[in-house]
């Protein structure tokens, strides 16, 4: 389990940093295929029953979320942001912040994947996850990472990647089985359904890692090569059991030169991370990571795509977010 060393523990009676004074609720709506709205309308009666001074705001698009954020944090004060959504909307509210050292963040999933939940032991039950929000006793200084691409910046909370794991993120997207299986709580389906697919189709590919500007690694087979800022990733593989959001570094995981049946065979294992002991699955840490391709390969920053690319670093931001952490 991860030890956090400077997290901040508050006296039941502290009430100056517990107890925010107002909460600014981002909301997906749509986020499991409409389980982000049904959850919402659980949590908004309780907000007024205990009288919380609070404001809603609910996406009604992709980016959405970052563009509301943006907006609220740039006058510079403090604010407390609860997400309600999938690792999808927790990224874009991180990526909205304009100022990291002025927000607390709290989070209650509602996605299917929830590896940002998943790594940082938050409740799952949402009411349950509410109540921590509203009556706070821990929280977390965490590190947020930079995903730069062609000349512009992404944040991420949980990882950002390029190959394989970034193209079923891609085909996810557009998946219409993803809203189906969503609906039938079998949403972690479609991620499964779609790697087996990729990994049969999927040509591994020559890339080159520069890590921390100086250690250049070749991989002439490679599956894909990921930068974790948490230990989930894909809702629920354990990509680098050591990651860790507290510690200033990047933990990185490359797979390469197995055969597409020692893929299959190795990927279940990696629900419990014990890939790790395979050949062909390579661990490193770092504070910033550069993937160069000789083709352009799908890109994602916490399971959102981007446009496929030749070129994409990773590295962290100086400043780290307050989360709401579980008691
Ligand atoms: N009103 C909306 N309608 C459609 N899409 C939306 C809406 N609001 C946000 N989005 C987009 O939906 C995408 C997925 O959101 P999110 O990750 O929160 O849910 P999810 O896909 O159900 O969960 P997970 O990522 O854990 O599988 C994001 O790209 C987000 O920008």
């Amino acid at each position: 389990m991860q030890t956090f060393t400077d997290e901040i523990r508050l006296d039941s009676d502290t009430n100056t940093a517990g107890c925010p004074d107002e909460y600014t609720f981002i909301v997906n709506p749509n986020s499991r295929s409409g389980l982000g709205y049904r959850i919402w309308n659980q949590v908004e009666p309780i907000l007024k029953v205990r009288a919380i001074k609070y404001s809603v705001h609910f996406t009604k698009y992709r980016q959405h979320a970052a563009k509301l954020v943006q907006e609220l944090t740039s006058d510079g004060k403090y604010h407390t942001l609860v997400a309600l959504g999938g690792d999808g909307t927790i990224n874009e509210v991180v990526d909205g912040i304009r100022f990291l050292s002025k927000v607390t963040l709290g989070y209650i999933p509602t996605g299917s994947s929830n590896d940002f939940a998943r790594s940082l032991h938050l409740p799952t039950e949402p009411l349950q996850g509410l109540d921590n929000i509203l009556s706070p006793t821990r929280y977390l200084p965490v590190n947020i990472g930079i995903l730069t691409y062609n000349g512009k910046k992404r944040r991420f909370a949980v990882s950002s990647g390029m190959g394989f794991d970034a193209g079923i993120c891609h085909e996810a997207m557009v998946s219409p089985v993803k809203a189906l299986l969503n609906r039938l709580h079998l949403g972690k389906l479609t991620y499964v359904g779609i790697a087996l697919r990729q990994i049969l189709t999927l040509t591994p590919q020559c890339i080159t890692l520069t890590l921390d500007d100086s250690r250049k690694i070749n991989f002439k087979r490679a599956y894909f090569a990921t930068a974790m800022n948490l230990k989930f990733e894909g809702g629920g593989f354990k990509f680098c059991p050591n990651a860790n959001c507290q510690d200033g570094l990047l933990d990185v995981i490359v797979i390469s030169g197995l055969s597409k049946l020692k893929i299959l065979a190795l990927l279940p294992t990696a629900y419990k991370g014990w890939h790790t002991r395979f050949s062909g699955v390579y661990i490193y840490t770092c504070k910033k990571m550069e993937i160069t391709s000789s083709i352009s390969l799908p890109l994602h920053t916490d399971g959102e795509p981007v446009l496929k690319q030749t070129r994409a670093s990773m590295s962290l931001e100086p400043e780290k977010l307050r989360i709401i952490a579980a008691p």
